[in-house]
């Protein structure tokens, strides 16, 4: 994907300030978490089991607050700008492949006939517009999650939030959403913020790796990955992608020697 600008000269769509999360039972998931970021940014949130990766997500869903610190869109945010991805696909078992991607429109009051061709699209998108009127106990794991991936892009959000999207699919599967991810972050121009425990993953499709520890959960690094975009099989073989994956290796010791 040809990304317009370098990542400092790209426009902020949403900054998170000195964010703490404390939980009850003094459970501290974020400590002090700032982050600036970008539109056109591919940001993975990297690190150990229990660092906050999914808090800070959900913090930046809005579907959780802060204890203390702010997260403000630098834009003014319109409905449909933010689509979210959970681990597991979530969709409603009695609806049609296309009415769980209409959903989000649905929220909004939206006729079905006036966002049909959204649909399709989204569908288009992600290789599944044959399936519209399948259910989803007719599709693989990795056929429902693609349809929840529609369901988050159909509003063509300026921001897509995932939290470990692909974990639950096996490698081949993956490897294949990797790159059908990109294709489409290149094709709907969005940001990504996606939360993952594999190294592998954060440097093939990120440009930033936000590196966190645990204990409290907090940022200590950021790994950026300068590799042009697109990102083909011939990157997930390269010199510099072995490169790049041993930088965030390292910085994913310090993280565990900072929480043992
Ligand atoms: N609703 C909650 N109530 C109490 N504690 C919570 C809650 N949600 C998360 N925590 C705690 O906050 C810390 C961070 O959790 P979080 O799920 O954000 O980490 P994570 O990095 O996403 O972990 P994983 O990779 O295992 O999903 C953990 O100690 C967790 O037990």
């Amino acid at each position: 994907m040809p990304k317009v600008a370098p990542i400092d000269s790209r426009a902020a769509l949403l900054t998170v300030e000195a964010v703490d999360k404390v939980f009850p039972g003094n459970v501290q998931a974020l400590r002090d978490m700032s982050l600036t970021v970008r539109e056109g940014d591919f940001i993975s949130l990297l690190g150990p089991s229990g660092c906050g990766k999914s808090t800070a997500l959900r913090l930046m869903a809005g579907l959780s607050q802060p204890t203390a610190g702010r997260i403000d869109w630098a834009i003014p945010r319109q409905k449909g700008d933010l689509g979210v991805v959970f681990q597991e696909p979530t969709l409603m078992p009695w609806a049609t492949v296309a009415q769980n991607v209409f959903l989000p429109f649905r929220l909004e009051g939206r006729a079905y006939p006036s966002v049909r061709d959204d649909v399709l699209n989204a569908l288009k998108l992600v290789g599944l517009d044959r399936f519209q009127n399948s259910y989803p106990r007719e599709l693989s794991g990795g056929m429902k999650m693609r349809v929840a991936i529609a369901r988050a892009m159909v509003t063509q959000p300026r921001l897509i939030l995932m939290d470990e999207p692909f974990a639950a699919l096996d490698e081949i599967t993956r490897f294949k959403l990797n790159n059908d991810l990109l294709a489409m972050q290149a094709r709907i121009g969005c940001t990504v913020i996606f939360v993952t425990h594999s190294v592998f993953e954060s440097v093939f499709l990120s440009d930033r790796i936000v590196v966190m520890a645990a204990r409290p959960g907090r940022v200590i690094e950021e790994v950026r990955v300068d590799a042009p975009y697109p990102r083909t099989e011939a990157f997930r073989t390269s010199a510099d992608y072995a490169a790049h994956c041993r930088a965030a290796s390292t910085a994913l010791e310090h993280a565990m020697a900072e929480a043992a």
